[in-house]
C-alpha cells in the first residue's frame, strides 16, 4: 500500500520559505506542480526545498519528506513522543538507541540547541521526525541549529512529512520499524525489506550506550534552575549508579539530594559493586528489550536484599525480572512529558515524564511486591516496591528532562530509604 506523494509546504506551511523569501503571487506559484516523485515539473522555480528523503515503514507505506541534518540510509523502530518541547534533552537520551522519534509536536527546531540541555555525551537515536523545521532560532542558550546540530553528530532528520498520519498509524497498529533514506538510487522495495529484515526486540543495545569503566559522578543540578532545595538531609550517601544508558539529570538530582555517586558500567560485577560498600544502588534508565540482557538482571538479582536499591525505567524493568516477574512489549509505548501517574500510596497524581515501550506485568510478580504507582492512560504499572528488601522502582522518569518535576520526590524516598536502612544497621 504506498502513500501518494504530496508535498504540503505548497498549501499549508508557505512560512518555511516566506520569511526569509517574500511570498510570490499565487498565481506564479499554482503553476509550479510536482510530478508524483517530487520533481518540479519545471514552470517556474520553486524557492523551497523538494523532498529528497523517504520513510519507508514496515507495513509498506512511504513517506515523502525533506532531510535535515545528516544523510544516507538508517533502520529503526518509529515511535512518537507528545512532549511539547525538550527535543535536545529527547535526542540525548540514550533510551532511545535503535528508535527514531517523532515529535507530534509540529513545530520544533525554535530554541536550537544548546550546550547545558544534555542528557548523554551523543545522540545514540537512529533519527528525529517532525513536521515543521522552524526557520529561525530564537532563545537566550541557542548556541547553534538544530540542523547543525544533527549534521555535526550525524544523525538524520526529516521535515514537512505528515506526523499525524504516522502517529495514528503508529497508534492503531503499534510501533513499526522504519528506514529512512536520503538514497535517491534505492528503491522503495529494498527500503521495504530493510525495514522488514531488522527488529528491535532481542537487541542488546544497553552495550552500546553504557560506559567503559566506572567514574565519579559530581554535578549537581545549577542553583539557577534547581528547586525543592529545602529539607535536604546533610548527611552522604554513596551511590553506585548502573550506567544502562543513564540520563545525566538522573545523575544531577541524586547528587542534588547529597549524595555521592560513582557510575558503573552495565558489566560491573554486582560482587564489586558490594565491595564498594554503597549505601544505596541505582540502576538507570536504558534503551531496548530488558530481556536481552539476561546478564544484567544476574547483576541486579546479586545485589537485592543487600542494600536498598532504586530502578528507573529500564532499572525497573530489570528489578522486575530479578524478582521472578514478566516483562512485555507495549503497542506503542508511553514517550512524552505529560502521562498522569497515580501514586497509590498517597492517591497524589502526578504528571510525568515518560519513554518506554516495554512494562513489568504486575500479575507476574511474587507476592510481597507492592504496585506503588498506576499510569492513568491506560493502568499500566508504573512504579513497585519490595519493603522487606528495601526497593523502589518507577517506570518512568522523576528526573524530568524533558518534563514536570512533579516526581522529583522519588529521589527524596530514595535518600530516605538508604537512611532508613543506615540507622537500622
Ligand atoms: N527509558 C528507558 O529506560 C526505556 C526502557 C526500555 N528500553 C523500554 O523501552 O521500555
Amino acid at each position: 500500500m504506498g502513500m501518494k506523494a504530496v508535498d504540503f509546504s505548497l498549501r499549508i506551511n508557505p512560512s518555511i520559505c516566506f520569511t526569509q523569501n517574500p511570498p510570490k503571487p499565487f498565481s506564479k506559484l499554482i503553476r509550479c506542480s510536482l510530478s508524483p516523485d517530487g520533481a518540479a515539473t519545471g514552470l517556474a522555480e520553486r524557492p523551497w526545498k523538494l523532498a529528497d528523503a523517504r520513510l519507508v515503514l514496515e507495513d509498506g507505506s512511504v513517506w515523502r519528506a525533506k532531510s535535515f541534518g545528516a544523510s544516507g540510509t538508517q533502520v529503526g523502530e518509529v515511535v512518537f513522543n507528545t512532549s511539547l518541547t525538550g527535543y535536545q534533552e529527547i535526542l540525548t537520551d540514550p533510551s532511545y538507541a535503535g528508535q527514531f522519534v517523532l515529535m507530534t509536536n509540529p513545530h520544533i527546531g525554535n530554541t536550537g540547541v544548546n550546550f547545558d540541555d544534555e542528557e548523554s555525551s551523543q545522540c545514540f537515536l537512529a533519527g528525529l521526525v517532525i513536521r515543521s523545521l522552524s526557520i529561525t532560532t530564537s532563545n537566550w542558550r541557542c548556541a547553534e541549529t538544530l540542523g547543525d546540530y544533527l549534521a555535526e553528530r550525524n544523525i538524520m532528520g526529516i521535515y514537512d512529512v505528515d506526523t499525524r498520519a504516522i502517529t495514528r498509524r503508529l497508534r492503531q497498529d503499534g510501533s513499526l520499524i522504519g528506514v529512512l533514506s536520503t538514497e535517491q538510487s534505492k528503491p522503495d522495495k529494498e527500503l521495504l525489506e530493510l525495514s522488514r529484515s531488522w527488529d528491535i526486540v532481542g537487541i542488546d543495545l544497553i552495550s552500546g550506550v553504557s560506559c567503559n569503566a566506572p567514574y565519579e559522578w559530581v554535578d549537581k543540578t545549577k542553583s539557577e534552575w534547581d528547586f525543592n532545595s529545602n529539607g535536604r538531609d546533610r548527611e552522604t550517601y554513596r551511590v553506585i549508579a548502573y550506567d544502562f544508558g543513564i540520563k545525566h539529570n538522573i545523575l544531577r538530582r541524586v547528587a542534588s539530594y547529597g549524595c555521592q555517586i560513582t557510575v558503573v558500567p552495565s558489566t560491573w560485577p554486582a560482587a564489586e559493586t558490594l565491595k564498594m560498600k554503597p549505601d544505596g544502588v541505582l540502576f538507570s534508565n536504558g534503551p531496548g528489550d530488558p530481556s536481552a540482557v539476561p546478564y544484567a538482571v544476574e547483576t541486579v538479582k546479586e545485589i537485592l536484599g543487600k542494600v536498598p536499591v532504586f530502578g528507573i525505567c529500564m532499572g525497573h524493568q530489570l528489578l522486575g525480572q530479578a524478582l521472578g516477574g514478566k516483562t512485555f512489549k507495549m503497542k506503542f509505548g508511553h514517550h512524552g512529558g505529560n502521562h498522569p501517574v497515580r501514586n497509590l500510596r498517597n492517591g497524589r497524581v502526578e504528571i510525568s515524564a515518560q519513554n518506554h515501550n516495554y512494562a513489568v506485568d504486575p500479575a507476574s510478580l511474587p507476592e510481597g511486591v507492592e504496585v506503588t504507582h498506576v499510569n492513568l492512560n491506560d493502568r499500566s504499572c508504573a512504579g513497585l516496591a519490595y519493603p522487606a528488601l528495601n526497593i523502589m522502582s518507577l517506570q518512568y522518569h522523576p528526573e524530568a528532562s524533558p518534563g514536570p518535576h512533579d516526581s522529583d520526590c522519588a529521589f527524596r524516598e530514595f535518600v530516605e530509604l538508604m537512611k532508613l536502612t543506615k540507622q537500622a544497621a
